[in-house]
Formats: structure tokens, sequence, C-alpha cells
């Protein structure tokens, strides 16, 4: 996935003052629900996940999402080929790799972006291979998109409306009816609000999308999936070309989503924050995944240190530095700008 995105402050809301330091309010609000207390399914599905064995397609206690065979080739190139794969129900797994591994490739495949030559899936025991998009969503499996051209010339808050679900407006017989679309538009407008203000951004809802700062964006790519009210949601990129003083504050958004009982499914370049957040981590190399386990014991695995050996020649697994070279060029002449 490639992080086009840049990191630019709106006056009084961007990443930080000159001292490097985030708003108190972004902070304080990652801050507060980083201490929510975690749900029972949250608490359990990482129990769970403790006990059992980091091998490769290891079966899950509560899986809520089972893939098989899934191959999807370019010509003679074949980009994913994941043989088995099980997705924890509750917990935060992140999906990581060198760049050209497959990870989105597999993303697009499971939210029906794409359409694999074989292979089978299943979420909360329903079938999904051959659904589109929107009927993936609507199975209640959410994915972010990054914000589009398009879409930063609209408001924030419509953004918002355009991923309310079941807009009247949209069928053709109710979009005659106008008193069904402004109750329908008074209720989704409603809900907008509140999601925006979880996320500090309900001030922003008249701007213009393409005004928010880097990780304004991301929070807003976050707020539009919730519109849906999603089972599962799965991140592009959450992290990805933003300052790095807010990635701490969306750590907690991300946390906070498990900590209610959100499966959440992310793929991310970000090895401090895949650390940092994550209750199991999904590594794939070449097309396959090569690993699977806790964060801390799939990071030592021999396995993961080649695939990525073979990729970045100086990366460095234990360290903070695997950000993007790209996003970290850009966020080091910013900083210097200041
Ligand atoms: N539409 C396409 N046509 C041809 N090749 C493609 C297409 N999409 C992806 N590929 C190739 O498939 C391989 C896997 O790409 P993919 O984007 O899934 O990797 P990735 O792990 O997401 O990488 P990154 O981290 O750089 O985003 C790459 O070699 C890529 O060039």
């Amino acid at each position: 996935m490639s992080a086009d995105e840049t990191t630019h402050a709106a006056p009084g809301t961007g990443p930080g003052d000159e001292a490097g330091r985030a708003p108190a309010s972004v902070v304080d609000a990652a801050a507060a629900a980083a201490q929510e207390p975690s749900s029972a399914t949250a608490v359990e599905a990482r129990g769970e996940l403790a006990e059992i064995e980091p091998v490769v397609g290891v079966s899950k206690p509560d899986a809520i999402l089972v893939a098989d065979d899934v191959v999807r080739r370019f010509g003679g190139m074949t980009a994913c080929d994941v043989d088995h794969l099980e997705v924890q129900r509750g917990a935060i797994t992140a999906l990581i790799g060198p760049n050209g591994a497959g990870k989105t490739t597999f993303f697009n495949l499971l939210t029906g972006f794409d359409t694999p030559q074989s292979g089978t899936w299943s979420f909360e025991g329903r079938s999904l291979q051959g659904k589109s998009g929107a009927r993936v969503a609507k199975a209640g499996m959410v994915r972010t998109f990054q914000l589009t051209k398009a879409l930063s010339r609209l408001t924030v808050l419509q953004n918002m409306l355009l991923a309310a679900p079941d807009n009247p407006g949209e069928r053709f017989w109710l979009s005659w009816l106008p008193f069904t679309w402004r109750a329908h538009e008074m209720a989704a407008t409603e809900k907008a609000m509140e999601i925006l203000a979880r996320f500090k951004l309900a001030d922003k809802a008249p701007d213009y999308a393409g005004s928010l700062s880097g990780g304004q964006r991301k929070l807003l790519e976050m707020a539009r999936a919730l519109m849906t009210d999603p089972t599962m949601i799965m991140l592009d990129e959450p992290m990805a070309g933003v300052n790095p003083v807010l990635v701490q504050s969306l750590l907690g958004h991300v946390q906070a989503l498990r900590d209610e009982g959100m499966t959440v499914l992310f793929v991310e370049h970000d090895m401090h924050a895949v650390r940092h957040i994550s209750d199991w981590v999904v590594v794939m190399a070449e097309g396959r995944i090569v690993a699977e386990g806790p964060p801390a014991s799939v990071m030592r695995d021999q396995a993961v240190v080649d695939a990525y050996l073979g990729a970045h020649h100086d990366t460095d697994l234990g360290d903070d530095s695997l950000l993007d070279p790209e996003i970290l060029a850009r966020l080091e002449a910013e900083e210097e700008k200041r």
C-alpha cells in the first residue's frame, strides 16, 4: 500500500507544538481510551491467544475469519498464496511483511475488492468469497480507505454521511419520499457527529477533509468505517504518513476499538506500532504466510528476520526504525521547516 498522505497541520489542531508535543486534547483522548477497561471479549481473546502455539496456520480458539487456499496471480507472478489463516475474535491482529509481500492483495481479496483464482474464506461462519465489497461490509467486516482526492474536496461530515449504510437516496422508490431520506439523514448526521466527537473531530465537521492533518485524516478514515457498526475493522496502514507524536494517539484509538469488543486486523509497516498494540502478528513474504504468533516471538523468528533482510538489508526488527523511508524523509523535511 502506498502512503501518499502528507502530514500538514491545521493551525491549533495539528501534530503538535514546536517542542514536538501532541495537542493535549488528542493525547488526553488517547490516554483516556487506553485506560478504559477492556471488554470481557478482548480480555478473553488475549488470554486464549497467549495459550496457543505460534505456528503458521494454527487454529484459534474463537476464529471470526477463516481463509483457505487463497491464491491470486498476476500473469505469471503469484502475489498471494495463503494456505490457512484464522483471525481471533476480539483481538488486534497485525499483518506485516516487506514491500511486495502480498499484504494488500490479501486484504483486497478478503474484503471483496479483488477476485482470487481460487480460495475460500468465511466471516462469522458465513462464506464471503465472491461477495462484493459492499456485501462484505454489510456482513460486518469493514475496511478503511485512504482519503482520496475526491473525498478531500468534501467536508468531514459529508465524508461520514457517505459511509452511512442504507442511504434511502440510493433507492429509487424511496428517493421520491423526502420525509424518508430527511429522517435518515438526521439520524445519520447525529450518529456521525457522535463518532466525530469520539475522535475529537466534531469541530472539524464543516471543514474540507483535505484541510486535515495527516493524523486527523487517519482518524477520519477510522471514523467513517464506524458508521456501519462493524464487527471487525480492517485498517489500511493506520499510521502511514502520521507524525510520530500522533502515532501514540492513534494507537490508543485502535486499542479502544478492540477493548469495546471489536476485532481489528491491520496492515502496518511501523514496527513500533505493531509491537505496541498487537495481540497477534501474521507475517507474509512472497505471497505466503511465513510466521504468526505474539509480537515478541514473531520478531525473533528466523523466517521473519530472513524475509525482512531479503527486502531491507538495513532493517532492524528490534528497533523502531522500520518506518517507510519515504514517510521518514517527509517527516524529516517537515521538522526542518518548523
Ligand atoms: N494489479 C496488479 N497487477 C500486477 N501486479 C500486482 C498488482 N497488484 C499487486 N501486484 C504485485 O503483487 C505483489 C504483491 O503486492 P502487494 O501490493 O499485495 O504487496 P504488499 O505486501 O501490500 O506491499 P507494500 O507493503 O509495498 O504495500 C507485488 O509484486 C505487486 O507488484
